[in-house]
């Protein structure tokens, strides 16, 4: 039986998965905890991939192996490879006046979609590098090479010089100087945004194998896509420290509202997608408040009337990157006696995450992708009130795979093509999954949309 591993780097954990390349049955698996903050050293995602592997039995024996990451990380290395300074994750909103400067620097946000396929955010990386030119100018003078999370986890598995750092195209369309239409690196919007143009990782095809035996890679949602075995008309909305909404799409996009990022996938096509700061962390945050565990927020969550009484929670915690809006802060709405209860708060709590995913789904279906159904995926998907009320409030049908590790499998998926060598990702046995249908409720959407622009900048 010939083993392939599959690793998600993301914001909160690393998981590696080990499977068989030909039936994708699981074999073994690992995880560690990644540190919290918004600016992280790799070398801590390299000790959590490292403890991840060993509670995985090691890749001793595996023919492949492929990383999938955290999108957008700006990871700075020196010319002996060595980290410059901890990578600015794709959450860090430092950069917000960054992208502001570029957006009128090349003449708008039509510009930068058209350029890019995306409009430059807090999150994208080419926005970090105009932040550090700014302000660690000693940091960008000792930058010879730029790359992402897991262009640099693959690099320090497989070994190499600079020169050997590789990357693939669904997160080189993430970093605002790659483009997904002529599939080339704009070295110009490099240079415009740091002074400087450091070696770039090379941009390797899907399914191309490098230092014998590690593939591509993809940023964690490209990833997903391929974990889940994405199908036209199916729309994933990942719920986990980011919320996202994505979906396959044969052609470009170019959204100069910048709502929609237009993302290559790691299979050859695109991948629309939309992305918010605040998912399962509003869950966290909420149950905390409450001093309640998750299995005891849904609980209560499920226990009060759909619209929690007119109790609107606009879930901004770390402010906001679609709407954009960095500097934002959450809001309570619609206080009275009888809707001060855990319970209509923690309805309230869900509800508002999932209408923040419902915007993000209706801009989607606005920019020409089609919408047959849902998959549910990312830990918060693991709560039963998420996945009870989704249905209700994006107004379709909820497909919930089996709980699992879907970044982590794609990974895994893209590893088997690549040792297969066929002109396709293997079809993999289907997933276990679970169907949630309710009746819509539009009235909890129209008092989201209410309140939703009502919510004060953070203090200064
Ligand atoms: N039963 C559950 N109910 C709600 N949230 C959950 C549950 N289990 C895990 N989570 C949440 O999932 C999140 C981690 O999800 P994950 O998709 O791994 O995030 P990321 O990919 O951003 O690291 C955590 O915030 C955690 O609280
Ligand atoms: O920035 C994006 C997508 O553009 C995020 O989706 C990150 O890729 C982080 O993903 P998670 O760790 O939350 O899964």
């Amino acid at each position: 039986m010939a083993l392939v591993a599959g690793v998600d780097s993301s914001t909160q954990s690393c998981k590696v998965v080990v499977r068989d390349a030909e039936t994708g049955a699981l074999v073994r698996e690992g995880r560690a905890p990644h540190p919290a903050g918004t600016e992280v050293h790799p070398d801590a995602w390299w000790d959590a991939l490292q403890e991840a592997v060993s509670q995985a039995g090691g890749l001793a024996d595996v023919e492949a192996v492929s990383v999938a990451a955290q999108q957008h990380g700006m990871v700075c290395l020196d010319d002996r490879g060595e980290v410059v300074r901890p990578a600015l994750l794709w959450n860090d909103t430092r950069s917000a006046g960054a992208a502001a400067e570029l957006i009128g620097e090349l003449g708008g946000p039509q510009a930068w979609a058209e350029a890019i396929g995306s409009v430059p955010v807090a999150s994208l990386t080419v926005t970090k590098l105009r932040w550090l030119a700014r302000n660690e100018p000693e940091s960008v003078a000792r930058t010879a090479a730029v790359c992402l999370p897991h262009d640099w986890l693959t690099w320090k598995l497989a070994g190499g010089g600079l020169d050997a750092l590789v990357t693939d195209r669904s997160d080189a369309s993430g970093t605002g100087y790659w483009s997904p239409s002529t599939e080339d690196y704009r070295p110009d919007l490099l240079e415009l945004a740091m002074g400087k143009v450091p070696l770039l990782p090379r941009v390797v095809g899907p399914a191309e194998l490098t230092a014998g035996r590690y593939g591509a890679g993809a940023g964690d949602n490209a990833a997903a896509a391929l974990g889940v075995q994405i199908q036209p008309g199916d729309v994933v909305v990942s719920v986990g420290t980011s919320g996202t909404a994505f979906a396959r799409s044969a052609s470009a996009v170019a959204d100069g509202t910048g709502i929609v990022n237009g993302f290559a996938d790691a299979e050859g096509t695109y991948l629309p997608l939309v992305c918010t700061l605040n998912a399962s962390r509003v869950l966290d945050a909420t149950a905390a408040m409450l001093g309640v565990d998750l299995a005891e927020l849904s609980r209560l969550a499920l226990s009060a009337p759909a619209g929690a009484g007119g109790l609107a929670l606009v879930p901004y915690l770390e402010g906001e990157r679609t709407p954009n809006k960095p500097d934002s802060t959450g809001a309570l709405h619609g206080l009275r006696l009888d809707t001060a209860t855990p319970a209509h708060l923690a309805r309230a709590a869900v509800e508002g995450l999932l209408c923040s995913l419902a915007d993000a789904i209706d801009a989607l279906v606005a920019a020409g992708t089609p919408l047959r159904r849902v998959l549910l995926i990312g830990g918060g998907a693991r709560s039963e009130a998420v996945r009870r009320i989704a249905p209700a409030v994006f107004g379709c049908q909820v497909v919930v795979p089996a709980a699992g590790e879907y970044v982590a499998d794609g990974a895994a998926r893209q590893a088997a093509w690549a040792v297969s060598g066929a002109d396709a990702p293997p079809l993999w046995s289907s997933l276990t999954s679970e169907v949630f249908e309710a009746e819509a409720t539009p009235h909890v959407r129209e008092r989201y949309a209410a309140a939703r622009e009502l919510t004060v900048a953070r203090p200064s």
